[in-house]
């Protein structure tokens, strides 16, 4: 099987989480566009969805699925997205399609968050996949200089600006033993917005696709 078949795999197992007649929280990337696809499919059953990103709410939209503010809804029963990283507690890094911020306030709203990932994404440590980082653009040097007193090698992204207008920097070289603690250390630096570990709100459940078919964490 091939990646993008097993990103299907896990878009489509995640169908079976969306009750009818509710609103979907809905991630950003390759895989959530798989789910988006899926998601099309059944559109009829459900009230319409919340995107984590300006590109999953387009996607939305050209299927025809009507696109909510979050900010117009006071509750989500799921949250489906993908991830760059996940390990056995379902932590994860996030951001690789810089939408790290929105993701996780959509998030944090959502009562259960259901990762869909193949199964390239799964680790026993997490941070080989550079820790993205979203940023006020007046501090990139003050957050980089601090980055590097983490332990970890600052990348700025060039070229990128994100859904709100800031920049990412790519945190290298992190061997990520206590995801809960470094979030927050990042999270406390002056100039961050957020960074993409999901540690605090790990998710819920794990859909990895494999070649042995959809297994659950
Ligand atoms: O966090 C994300 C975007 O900000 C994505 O979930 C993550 O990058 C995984 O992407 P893909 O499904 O394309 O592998």
């Amino acid at each position: 099987m091939t990646q993008d078949e097993l990103k299907q795999a896990v878009a489509r197992a995640a169908i079976s989480f969306v009750q009818d007649g509710t609103i979907v929280g809905v991630g950003t990337g390759s895989t959530a566009n798989f789910f988006i696809d899926e998601l099309a499919k059944i559109k009829h059953r459900i009230d319409g969805a919340v995107a984590s990103s300006e590109a999953s709410a387009a996607r939305l939209k050209q299927h025809g699925i009507p696109v909510y503010d979050l900010n117009s809804i006071s509750e989500l029963s799921i949250y489906v997205d993908g991830a760059d990283e996940v390990n056995k507690y379902r932590q994860m890094i996030k951001g690789g399609g810089a939408a790290l911020t929105r993701e996780k306030i959509v998030a944090a709203v959502a009562e259960k968050f259901i990762c869909i990932a193949d199964e390239s994404k799964w680790v026993d440590i997490l941070g080989k996949f550079p820790l993205p980082v979203e940023v006020i653009p007046m501090a990139r040097s003050h957050v980089g200089r601090q980055l590097v007193k983490l332990g970890g090698y600052p990348v700025y992204r060039e070229g990128t600006v994100t859904d709100n207008g800031n920049i990412i920097i790519d945190v290298h070289g992190l061997q990520i033993a206590e995801a809960n603690k470094l979030e927050s250390a990042i999270n406390e630096i002056v100039g961050v917005v957020t960074n993409g570990l999901f540690a605090h709100r790990p998710a819920d459940i794990v859909l990895l696709g494999t070649k042995d078919g959809v297994k659950t964490h």
